[in-house]
């Protein structure tokens, strides 16, 4: 049975009634509206409320101690008159949650890494897994498509908060998984959600344009994701780092500073997993790279070079984590392609083949559209459209990068939510330019019809930002949605039965 005393919750700054160590905690949460008696509550401060002026809810249900700043215990006070139970006051009251989290929970996988970056996490951390998994190991990962390998679980976050993560984790623990990667997003490092993990290596992939309707600027987001290395892996990690990203002379320069063990990857001189070359093909690249001296060449079944970048980091996660590195190479070729990543979902009768990728930002969609182009013979049309209730600067940049990038832009809807999406697209439309070669298709099913219809035997068509999503969020209702289904129907209706049968197999072949 936890206790205060075991949570770690007894020490420091501590308001009110001193804590009787042996006082047991039933469980920990944030809402207080989910506190049950012997629950510790965490007040914390949040981007619209204050968890502190919830404190005597808490107190009402039952809390039996509360996690808070020093701002937020005199807050509460004043509403409650007294600190009637003990406030835990900490500077960084998430920290300190995550860390009782932790506790609370228990066991973790022995061996966790985490991945951040602005695209790649989750096709990374699935990779990281995959590798794991074909050297004998139990292994899992974590993140935007749930949890996923040896157990899986659907998870409501990319990096869940500390409570969810740490269940997740003991979850996984109790079913003998002993290897786990994650995703480690920029709100869940800024918020501390993975501070009580004990990580065996991170990994920075890339910073590009997202989340600014977080994020005040790019100095803060990127500062959030190098958190990661600056305060989160601990001394003697590996610190995996992308070497072809700007930001990586300041990474290596963190890890360097906090005694993490430096994997450099990519194309950069003196990378120790340094790309020497790729050639792309129908049906994936063959890559060629170096390691301690040594040359290597292997066959990725992988549409694109940035996944085959992503492979290359779980690579050297693996090894980072531990792994041989020879068994980590001979497992490579194995790799599958994530679901809803450069998917290959239907092809038309005449060949043209159709992919579902999970591209719902300017960076991506142009890294998706030119990895797609050097599979492509012929024309590449997209399909793409811009999420409402989200960072509206992104719009216009998506536009300009698929204009820039595809011979048939077409427009249509991606979780217009509360906004209006007739306003969505025309923002994305001011981005294509006026050379007429965007079209507007509202509706996703029939955009995607259009897309698949224009198809000649040597194009391709690339249905970007939904990915692995089931749904299309319009207004608060969702309406089950997926785009590879959309395909396939869109296929089956414009090339008839033989068609349909054909990509029905396609579709038991996807993972
Ligand atoms: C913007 C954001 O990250 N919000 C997260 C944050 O909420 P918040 O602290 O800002 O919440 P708030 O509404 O201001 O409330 C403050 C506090 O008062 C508490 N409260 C509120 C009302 C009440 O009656 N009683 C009560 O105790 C709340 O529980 C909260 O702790 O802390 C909450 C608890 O830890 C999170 O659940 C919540 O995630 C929300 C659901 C969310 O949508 N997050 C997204 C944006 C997110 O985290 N995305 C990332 C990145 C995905 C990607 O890469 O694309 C992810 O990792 O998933
Ligand atoms: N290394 C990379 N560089 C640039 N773009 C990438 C890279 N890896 C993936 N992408 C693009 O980003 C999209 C999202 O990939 P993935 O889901 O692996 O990333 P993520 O970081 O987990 O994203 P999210 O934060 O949305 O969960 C892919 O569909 C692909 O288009
Ligand atoms: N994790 C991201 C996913 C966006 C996917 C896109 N389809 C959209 O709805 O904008 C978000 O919620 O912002
Ligand atoms: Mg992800």
């Amino acid at each position: 049975m936890a206790t205060l005393h075991s949570l770690g919750l007894c020490d420091g700054l501590i308001l009110g009634p001193a804590p009787d160590p042996s006082a047991a905690v039933a469980g920990l949460c944030v809402d207080s509206r989910e506190t049950k008696p012997g629950f510790v509550f965490a007040a914390l401060k949040g981007g619209a409320l204050d968890g502190a002026e919830f404190a005597q809810y808490a107190l009402r249900m039952g809390a039996v101690a509360v996690i808070c700043s020093l701002d937020g215990a005199l807050r509460a006070r004043e509403d409650v008159g007294g600190f009637p139970v003990p406030f835990i006051v900490d500077a960084d009251p998430r920290r300190r949650l995550a860390l009782a989290a932790a506790r609370f929970f228990g066991a973790q996988p022995g061996t966790v890494v985490a991945v951040t970056g602005t695209a790649g996490k989750t096709s990374a951390a699935s990779f990281t897994r995959q590798l794991w998994a074909a050297m004998g190991l139990r292994a899992a990962n974590l993140g935007t498509i749930g949890v996923e390998g040896a157990v899986t679980a659907a998870l409501a976050a990319t990096t869940p908060e500390p409570i969810s993560l740490h269940r997740a984790l003991a979850a996984m623990a109790a079913e003998g998984v002993t290897h786990c990667a994650m995703e480690a997003s920029s709100h869940g490092l800024a918020q501390r959600r993975l501070d009580g993990v004990r990580l065996a290596a991170g990994a920075f992939l890339n910073l590009g344009r997202d989340h600014l309707d977080y994020h005040p600027d790019m100095a803060d987001y990127a500062s959030a994701k190098l958190r990661l290395f600056a305060e989160v892996l601990p001394a003697g990690a590996a610190a995996v780092i992308n070497a072809d990203s700007p930001l990586a002379p300041v990474a290596a320069q963190i890890a360097a500073a906090r005694g993490l063990r430096a994997i450099r990857v990519g194309t950069a001189e003196g990378a120790e997993l340094r790309l020497l070359d790729a050639s792309f093909h129908a049906e994936g690249q063959t890559a060629r790279f170096s390691w301690e001296g040594r040359e290597h060449s292997v066959e990725l079944p992988l549409i694109g070079g940035f996944q085959g970048a992503n492979a290359l980091a779980a690579a050297a996660l693996a090894i980072g984590a531990g792994s041989e590195a020879g068994a980590v190479f001979a497992a490579l070729p194995r790799l599958v392609g994530v679901r809803g990543r450069m998917e290959h979902v239907a092809t038309r009768a005449n060949g043209a083949r159709i992919y579902v990728d999970y591209a719902h930002k300017p960076d991506a969609l142009a890294a998706a559209l030119d990895a797609l182009r050097l599979h492509t013979p012929g024309r590449l049309i997209v399909a793409f459209g811009a999420g409402g209730d989200r960072d509206a600067g992104k719009r216009p940049l998506m536009g300009a990068a698929a204009a820039a990038r595809a011979d048939v832009v077409i427009v249509t809807d991606d979780n217009p939510r509360s906004e209006d999406p007739a306003a969505i697209r025309a923002a994305v439309l001011a981005g294509c330019g006026g050379d007429g070669r965007a079209e507007e298709v509202g509706d996703r099913a029939e955009a995607i019809l259009r897309g698949v219809d224009a198809l000649g035997p040597r194009d391709r068509l690339l249905i970007a930002g939904k990915g692995h999503e089931t749904g299309q969020i319009v207004g608060r209702e969702v309406t089950p949605f997926d785009d590879a289904e959309a395909a396939r129907a869109a296929v089956a209706a414009l090339d008839g039965l033989d068609a349909d049968i054909e990509s029905d197999l396609d579709g038991e072949d996807a993972p």
